[in-house]
This record gives structure tokens, C-alpha cells and sequence, in this order.
């Protein structure tokens, strides 16, 4: 049978991945899929064409994606230029030409997938995203087929490779944020805009599509609430490991009694947990269902290669569907498109967790009592609480506090009170907490 013809767009870290995967592995992924796959026709802004050319055979090159796009020849479309556009123009073009697309973009999914998927459903063909969420782990298919059995209440997941990989060297080897990040640019981890991986932007994207896939609702990154890594101290973290604690960049989506809940921010989680010890650029997500209990996929996150691994994987599902009914296929969000719910989005301020608390307080007879008086007032309980040494010649003390869980709006109150009072220096560090048990 004739090869499948791929189109790709990109020649970057995950586009030259691909490339050498493709040509790596050809005969086992052709023996696999039925058929073999061959890059007809590649396009990209800039590369080098030695370095391409040493990776694998492509059939010709450009730098014009529409080209690709609206080759005849082009059976299915790889798109890994990422951004918003033109990836979403020339994914809609391939679709209106009634190819296939494959991307890594999850930029793109979050934020345009609802119409994606719809022009997608109409013309027939199928868009895949594995590569879009934690990389080379198959966490897509998992949730859309493996678990499809399961009522999932939650799902909890490192699922930033950068920020993953900041954390775990700042507090291992006590390294400055802005070097660590430099490393990551320069190993291809980062998105183009480092900022994405740093203030939890692209965490919010992944957690956008694994929370539709879980719950069947429609993709609404806009309602993901979003929080970085930046505001993170070496102090929290070393206070954190002396109360047994680490603290993981999450992304969370949890099924409540009033709606569903959708977070990315810095938690601090127990340490004897698997997750807890996910290091570097490593992923991992947790997900739980009301059958299989909880679940933990675990790999690499980000690089050429592992991404590599789910964009073909991808590519090798599409091929084995070129002969299947479009009714009969895998329903791109999990859940088939007219059954999607309108199940609520919480507000933060209506989501309930432990916190972990940091304020900086006059070392004097009292001040304790009147900030757990505030927490009382507030229904905040505490769970611990420690005082640290004043630095020399300081007559302020850190005071760190764990709490039981509370709403967020109660815990905003409390601490608008305690941070009004005299005593209490700037404002209070907290950091949500999570047990990731049940
Ligand atoms: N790097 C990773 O580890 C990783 C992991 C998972 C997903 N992703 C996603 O994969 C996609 C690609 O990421 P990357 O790290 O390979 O990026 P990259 O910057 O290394 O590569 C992007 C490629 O697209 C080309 N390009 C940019 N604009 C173009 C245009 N208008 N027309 C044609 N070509 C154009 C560039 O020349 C380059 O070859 C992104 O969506 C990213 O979020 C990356
Ligand atoms: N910048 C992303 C790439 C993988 O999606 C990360 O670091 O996880
Ligand atoms: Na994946």
C-alpha cells in the first residue's frame, strides 16, 4: 500500500523530534499502523537545512505552512509551529481541506479547541492533541479511553516541565530562579514565551483540556484559575520540608458538589507522596476515579524526543482511523460533542483547601492570640503553628500556620483583618495545601 503523507509544520525542538522518530523507528511504526508514514512536505520560518537534512528524509521543504496545508499530496497535517496564530488559521485550513491535523499546541487547543473540534466533527476528520498535555506521557488517551468506565473526581498533576524543573533545582542545590530558567530555554523545555511556563499560563492551558476530557464540559480557559511559580521563596520552601511538606506547581480539577473546579498554583503537598517526589522536568498526573480508585502517570514532560513520542503516537492513531467511520471514532473532549454539560466553573473565591500561611509579626505577648482570634471569627481552624527565631537584631518573627480547610473568600477576609493589624509586617505568604488523598 502506498505510504501516508504527512505534512509538517515546524522544524523546532518537537518538529526535528518528530522527524528523527519518524525515520528512527519507520519500520516497527509502519508495521503498527498498517501502513508507512513518510514526510512529503515540511515547512518552517527558519532551520537549518544540514541539520534537518541529518535528522531524516522529507520530501521537500519550505518556509510557507499554507503551502503545506494545500498540498494535494498532504494526507495528514503535523503542526508544531505553536502560538495562537497562524496555528489556528492554517489547522482550520487543513481541516476545510478535510486533512487530518495532529498538534502539540495546547496554547491553541485551550483557547480555540471548542471551535476546532466543531469544524473538525463537521468535515469528517479528526484533530489529535496527546502531545499537548504532559508531553510524551499518553495521559489523553488515558483519560478519553482507558478510564472511560470512570465517574473521575479529580485529577491533581505537575504538568509543567519547566517549572517542575525550576522548583526541583532551587531546592536541591539552592540555584538563583533566572539561571535555572536560562537552562530550560537552552535544553528546548520553555515555550517561546517563558513566561507561559513561569506564571502558570501553560500549566492553566494543559488543565483546561485534561478538565473537558474529565468532566465533559466544553474548554474554557478563561475560567482556569492561574497562579505561578514566581512568587515562590527558598524560605516556604525549607519551612515546608521541616513540617513535611513539598511544594509542587499543580494544576488541579476536582468535581464539587457546586460546580467544578479548575486551579493551577504552587501547593504544598505531603512529602511521602509519589507525586511529591516527580523531580526536574519530570510530569506526573494523578487522576481518580470512582472505579479504578486513584491512578499516576508519570514520564517525561517536555523535550524533543519524548514529545516526539506522542505527536507520532498520534500520527499512528490517525493513520489506523483513515478506514473508520467519523460517527465511530474517539470523541476528541472524551465525551460525545452534543453531551457536553454546562456544569459551573467555580470562582476561586468559592473553592474550598488548606493553607499554608507565612506572616512576619511582632515577637510580643499577644499578637498570637489576636491573629487565631481573627481565624476563630473567620471559622478558619489552625492545625499547627510555629514561631522562628528573630534574625538577629529583628523584632519581627516569621510565624508560620497550617490551617484546615476553608473557603477562599473566608481565608481573604481573615487575612485582609490580620495584615490591617499593627503588629503584622507586609503582606502574608500563603500557599494552598492539598493531601491528595480520597
Ligand atoms: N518543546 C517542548 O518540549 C514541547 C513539549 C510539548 C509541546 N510543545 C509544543 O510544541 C509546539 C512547538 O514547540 P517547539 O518547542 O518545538 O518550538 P520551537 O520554537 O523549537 O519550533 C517552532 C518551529 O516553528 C517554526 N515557525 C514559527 N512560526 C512559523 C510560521 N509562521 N510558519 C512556519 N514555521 C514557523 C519555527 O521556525 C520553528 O521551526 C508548541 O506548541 C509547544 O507548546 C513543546
Ligand atoms: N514548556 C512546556 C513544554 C511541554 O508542554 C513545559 O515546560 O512543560
Ligand atoms: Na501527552
Amino acid at each position: 500500500m502506498e505510504p501516508v503523507n504527512i505534512g509538517l509544520l515546524g522544524l523546532g525542538t518537537v518538529g526535528g523530534g518528530t522527524v528523527t522518530v519518524l525515520t528512527r523507528n519507520a519500520a516497527e511504526i509502519a508495521r503498527r499502523a498498517g501502513r508507512g508514514i513518510r514526510i512529503a512536505h515540511a515547512a518552517a520560518r527558519s532551520y537549518d537545512a544540514d541539520t534537518i537534512a541529518g535528522l531524516g528524509e522529507i520530501g521537500r521543504i519550505g518556509d510557507d505552512a499554507f503551502a503545506v496545508v494545500d498540498d494535494p499530496d498532504v494526507d495528514i497535517v503535523v503542526e508544531l509551529i505553536g502560538g495562537y496564530s497562524p496555528a489556528r488559521e492554517l489547522v482550520l485550513q487543513a481541516i476545510a481541506n478535510g486533512k487530518h491535523v495532529v498538534t502539540a499546541n495546547k496554547a491553541l487547543i485551550a483557547l480555540h479547541g471548542n471551535e476546532i473540534f466543531a469544524a473538525a466533527q463537521a468535515r469528517g476528520v479528526t484533530v489529535a492533541f496527546e502531545a499537548a498535555v504532559a508531553g510524551g506521557i499518553p495521559i489523553i488517551k488515558a483519560l478519553r479511553e482507558g478510564l472511560a468506565a470512570n465517574h473521575i473526581d479529580w485529577i491533581a498533576g505537575i504538568i509543567n516541565g519547566t517549572g517542575n524543573f525550576i522548583l526541583t533545582e532551587m531546592r536541591d542545590k539552592g540555584r538563583d530562579f533566572a539561571d535555572v530558567l536560562a537552562e530550560a530555554q537552552a535544553l528546548g523545555y520553555a515555550e517561546a514565551d517563558p513566561t507561559f511556563d513561569v506564571e502558570g499560563i501553560d500549566a492553566a492551558h494543559k488543565l483546561t483540556i485534561l478538565g473537558s476530557l474529565a468532566f465533559g464540559i466544553p474548554l474554557q480557559f478563561d475560567k482556569t484559575f492561574t497562579e505561578g511559580i514566581s512568587g515562590i521563596e527558598a524560605q516556604d520552601v525549607a519551612y515546608a520540608g521541616e513540617l513535611g511538606y513539598r511544594i509542587k506547581h499543580l494544576g488541579i480539577a476536582r468535581r464539587a458538589a457546586n460546580g467544578i473546579e479548575l486551579r493551577v498554583h504552587p501547593t504544598l503537598i505531603p512529602h511521602r507522596r509519589l507525586i511529591a517526589n516527580v523531580d526536574g522536568v519530570m510530569n506526573a498526573v494523578l487522576v481518580k476515579g470512582d472505579a479504578v480508585g486513584p491512578t499516576l502517570y508519570y514520564g517525561a514532560g517536555a523535550g524533543a524526543l519524548p514529545t516526539a513520542s506522542a505527536v507520532v503516537a498520534d500520527v499512528v492513531d490517525v493513520v489506523r482511523l483513515l478506514t473508520t467511520d467519523p460517527t465511530n471514532r474517539v470523541p476528541h473532549l472524551a465525551f460525545q460533542p452534543t453531551e457536553l454539560a454546562d456544569t459551573p466553573v467555580l470562582a476561586m473565591d468559592d473553592v474550598e483547601t488548606a493553607y499554608y500561611l507565612r506572616l512576619t509579626a511582632l515577637d510580643r505577648p499577644g499578637v498570637m492570640a489576636g491573629i487565631a482570634g481573627i481565624l476563630g471569627e473567620e471559622g478558619i481552624s489552625i492545625e499547627a503553628i510555629q514561631q522562628k527565631e528573630p534574625a538577629p537584631g529583628e523584632t519581627h518573627v516569621p510565624l508560620i500556620m497550617l490551617t484546615h480547610r476553608v473557603r477562599e473568600s473566608g481565608m481573604n477576609r481573615a487575612l485582609a483583618r490580620i495584615e490591617a493589624l499593627d503588629a503584622v509586617q507586609g503582606e502574608t505568604v500563603r500557599i494552598r495545601m492539598e493531601t491528595l488523598a480520597g
